[in-house]
């Protein structure tokens, strides 16, 4: 999938949203040409000594408020239009995140794969929302002026022809500077409130070690850094907009001069149409400043488009199901397997655990028994060889069947937003009795009772103890009632008593169920097992 091919099906998919995108916006630039037009005849006969209708009086402020009316809705089609864009572009980049293989994330860090969803998807979302369409929008509105101008005078069309490469120049100038000044401020800014909650974090070590001088000078810096950005941007911002308005006046009175001096066949104007023209220079000037501002958002979105491009060719994980073992036994069959497959971490690894079983496995430090966890929970496919979790090929396991086949418990509890429940649950509709059955087994359903509102308590990690937060783990772990346990050193970061608790309450859990327990020390298994070194 290529962003060309997301672009083109979704404009397939929304041909009805295109059409009316582009009538929007060739009403739009039809009427913001009326008023000044309207306002031309309202001057001519005023200067012809003429009545003006009531009717030709209502029909100026209908087509201004017409021209507003399109405008606004110009805008909000755009915007529109931007968001179902990047909709679509972000649905895309989801999808593929669900096809890449583990390998990708191990490579890639969770910031920079972030950053594609949100910065990139962002520059996407200003690319098609300030960028692309509404720069088409205002060529033709330049266009559309220019037109108007050379059919009333050709000396005041071919004036703004000369001055409107200066003045596009210029304004590309003041917003790159301006852009500079904002850049710089957003990064002071950044700065500052990153350092907000590293402050507020270490606020006991800097009242410690009397770091609050330091901590002053550093914010000090920030804010000095940001204020003078803001600064700059204002130097620039006060000598723009008069030299705009001073460009503007100096056309105007060029006009005026020389179709007062006689220069009749180019700049002959009646009354009405000079003051039609001056509210059209008026006009050319935002649709000048705007293009500048889009072409800038599309040169910013060129990277966003690279880095997105890039992830979209990433290739797909399609894990080979390649187990032959039918029955219930969890094994290992001459498999090998690396992260970086010439630097294998194991080879030919064989073992076999029969239903029921208790296995510990121990090794020294990197041998590779959290990878053989991480094999037998599919993340990864191994080299070579075969594996089987009770008649399952790991890697092709349905995400609806995993926990029905295995539980999993690490070192550490990750927690998830949401209630005390939703920890335990992870969202999947557990019956009431499940939730209490798994948090009877452990003797925590007297904590959990113990909160304000029980399972429902909004879920707070300084609302338990990091034993505690283990018995939650297994409590999630056991919910579903799988038929295999997998036990990552659960309890390496608890101390000697809180082991026990943790141990005692595994041992009642683990009772009918196979388990694979990884261990440092033999000290924390959970009951008579058989060990299995890993060299
Ligand atoms: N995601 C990864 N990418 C690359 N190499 C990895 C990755 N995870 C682990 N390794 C490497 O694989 C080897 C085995 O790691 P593993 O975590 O399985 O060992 P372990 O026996 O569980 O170690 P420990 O007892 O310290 O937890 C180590 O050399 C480790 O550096």
């Amino acid at each position: 999938m290529t962003m060309n091919k997301i672009v083109q099906t979704f404009m397939k998919q929304n041909k009805k949203w295109m059409i009316l995108l582009i009538v929007v916006i060739g009403c739009s630039v039809f009427t913001s040409l009326l008023p000044p037009l309207v306002l031309e005849r309202i001057v001519n006969r005023l200067g012809n000594q003429r009545s003006i209708s009531f009717l030709l009086a209502l029909s100026y402020f209908l087509c201004i408020v017409l021209a507003d009316i399109f405008e606004s809705l110009q805008n909000a089609c755009i915007t529109i239009f931007g968001q179902k864009m990047t909709h679509a572009i972000r649905s895309a980049l989801c999808q593929k995140l669900s096809r890449l293989s583990p390998q990708y994330f191990h490579a890639h860090k969770a910031g920079e794969i972030e950053s594609i969803f949100t910065n990139d998807g962002d520059a996407i979302d200003v690319l098609y929302s300030d960028g692309i369409v509404s720069m088409i929008a205002d060529c033709f509105k330049l266009i559309a002026i220019f037109i108007v101008i050379f059919t009333r005078s050709k000396g005041l069309g071919l004036l703004l022809l000369v001055i409107t490469p200066f003045l596009y120049f210029f304004t590309r100038w003041a917003q790159k500077k301006m852009n500079k000044a904002q850049l710089a401020n957003r990064k002071a800014i950044a700065r500052v409130n990153s350092q907000v909650p590293e402050t507020i974090r270490c606020m006991r070590m800097i009242h410690g070690f009397h770091a609050e001088k330091y901590m002053e000078n550093t914010y000090d810096k920030y804010i000095q850094e940001s204020y003078q950005a803001i600064d700059q941007g204002n130097i620039i911002d006060s000598i723009y907009s008069p030299v705009i308005l001073i460009t503007q006046a100096i056309v105007t009175a060029i006009m005026m001069i020389f179709a007062a001096s006689g220069y009749r066949s180019l700049f002959g104007l009646s009354v009405g149409s000079a003051v039609a023209m001056i509210a059209y220079v008026a006009n050319i000037f935002s649709p000048l400043e705007n293009i500048g501002m889009e072409i800038q958002n599309m040169q910013a979105a060129s990277a966003a488009i690279h880095h997105i491009q890039t992830f979209l060719n990433e290739t797909d994980w399609h894990p080979e199901v390649n187990t032959t073992i039918k029955n219930n036994d969890i094994c290992f069959d001459h498999v090998t397997f690396g992260y970086d497959p010439e630097k294998p971490v194991f080879q030919n690894l064989s073992f076999t655990i029969h239903p029921g079983e208790h296995v510990t496995f121990v090794g020294r430090t990197g041998a590779g028994k959290s990878t053989i966890f991480r094999l037998l929970t599919g993340l990864y496919n191994p080299d070579a060889g075969h594996i089987s979790l009770a008649g399952y090929c790991p890697v092709a396991l349905k995400p609806e069947e995993r926990r029905n086949v295995f539980g999993l418990v690490e070192q550490d509890f990750t927690s998830v937003p949401g209630t005390v429940r939703d920890q335990i649950t992870l969202y999947a509709s557990y019956k009431d009795e499940e939730i209490n059955k798994a948090l009877l087994l452990l003797g925590f359903e007297q904590t959990i009772e113990n909160l304000p509102h029980g399972l429902d308590t909004p879920m707070d990690e300084d609302l338990f103890s990091k034993g505690q937060l283990q018995l939650l783990a297994i409590a999630r772990a056991i919910v579903s009632n799988p038929s295999i346990l997998l036990l990552d050193e659960i309890t390496a970061n608890l101390d000697a008593q809180t082991e026990d608790r943790i141990l005692s309450a595994l041992r009642a859990s683990s009772k009918g169920r196979t388990v694979l327990s990884i261990s440092h020390r033999l000290s924390q298994s959970i009951g008579p097992a058989r060990i299995i070194e890993i060299k």
